[in-house]
């Protein structure tokens, strides 16, 4: 017999509580509700009914290609859907994102080269038309909480892959969004860095009650920061698994030694095992 008690808390997505429900109204929660991609004739994606609740890190993992991105930006409102709706509380995903009400970081930090490391972050502020004393302070004070403190005068091209990702962050978090959405975030970083750059993120979500929405190739990374990991398959793109990570909600590297990390990782690999299909091919 196995020395681990077998991992219960897969929701199976065709008969759960995981499927869109239409009055949800709770700012911050994100209602999928049929949504479809068709990319010409392809279907990209195929009715995905899903909520993410308020306050919740969810990370969608899957093969590659099945997806993940898409979802992300169609919820960021960077791409319209072929069917169904996205729902952002009461709001649709166009008025969230007019309200600054939600951001994204991609894997690429994207800095604009010619501005500093401050007014990089300023910039939603900037079209929010915030007075530039008030950018400033605000500025500052989010390069602080990502540990760039007095790198507000630099310039991009001066920081290492590391501290730009850590500008991105700035500049998404700047407006105090509700809804963060991360695309591989901290893909293009060496291991170390990435997992340094995890826990603070996890800290970070656990201090401000953000819904973050985090798209990763990484087990151990989904596991590691999550409420909840949603499992998808591809050919079409479509939710196979909802897992509700019950670790405890502080988060660190000791938890990865842990047998209960362990189970968990062991589920979402078997789960993307069955995603990927017979061909096995990798996420
Ligand atoms: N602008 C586009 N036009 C046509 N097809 C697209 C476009 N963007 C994405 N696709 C296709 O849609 C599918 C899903 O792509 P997407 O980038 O969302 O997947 P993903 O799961 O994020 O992949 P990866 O893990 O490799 O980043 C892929 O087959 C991709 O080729």
């Amino acid at each position: 017999m196995s020395p681990f008690p077998t991992f219960e808390p897969t929701v199976d997505v065709s008969a759960s509580g995981a499927r869109a429900t239409t009055d949800i109204a709770v700012p911050n929660a994100i209602s999928l509700d049929a949504v479809t991609k068709y990319y010409g004739d392809t279907l990209i994606l195929d009715s995905i009914d899903h909520v993410v609740e308020a306050g919740s890190f969810v990370s969608l993992i899957g093969p590659s290609g099945c997806g993940k991105s898409t979802l992300l930006r169609m919820i960021a409102d960077l791409e319209p859907v072929s069917g169904g709706s996205v729902r952002i509380g009461a709001r649709t995903p166009d008025e969230c994102r007019r309200d600054h009400a939600m951001s994204m970081v991609f894997q690429s930090p994207n800095l604009v080269p010619w501005r500093s490391v401050r007014r990089n972050v300023e910039l939603p502020l900037e079209a929010m038309g915030v007075s530039a004393s008030r950018r400033a302070a605000l500025a500052d004070a989010e390069l602080a909480k990502v540990g760039l403190d007095g790198y507000g005068d630099a310039h991009p091209r001066t920081l290492s892959g590391g501290m730009a990702q850590r500008a991105a962050i700035a500049r998404a978090l700047v407006t105090d969004p509700g809804i963060v959405l991360m695309d591989e975030p901290f893909g293009a970083l060496d291991e170390i860095l990435r997992e340094r750059l995890n826990y603070e993120l996890h800290d970070l979500w656990a201090t401000t009650g953000k819904t973050i929405v985090f798209v990763t190739h990484s087990i151990a990374e989904a596991v590691a920061l999550s409420t909840d990991i949603v499992v998808m398959g591809r050919n079409p793109g479509r939710i196979v698994s909802h897992l509700p990570v019950d670790l405890p909600r502080e988060r660190g590297p000791h938890l990865a030694e842990s047998e209960r990390f362990f189970q968990i990782t062991t589920e979402v690999r078997r789960l993307l095992a069955l995603a990927a299909g017979p061909s096995g091919a990798s996420t």
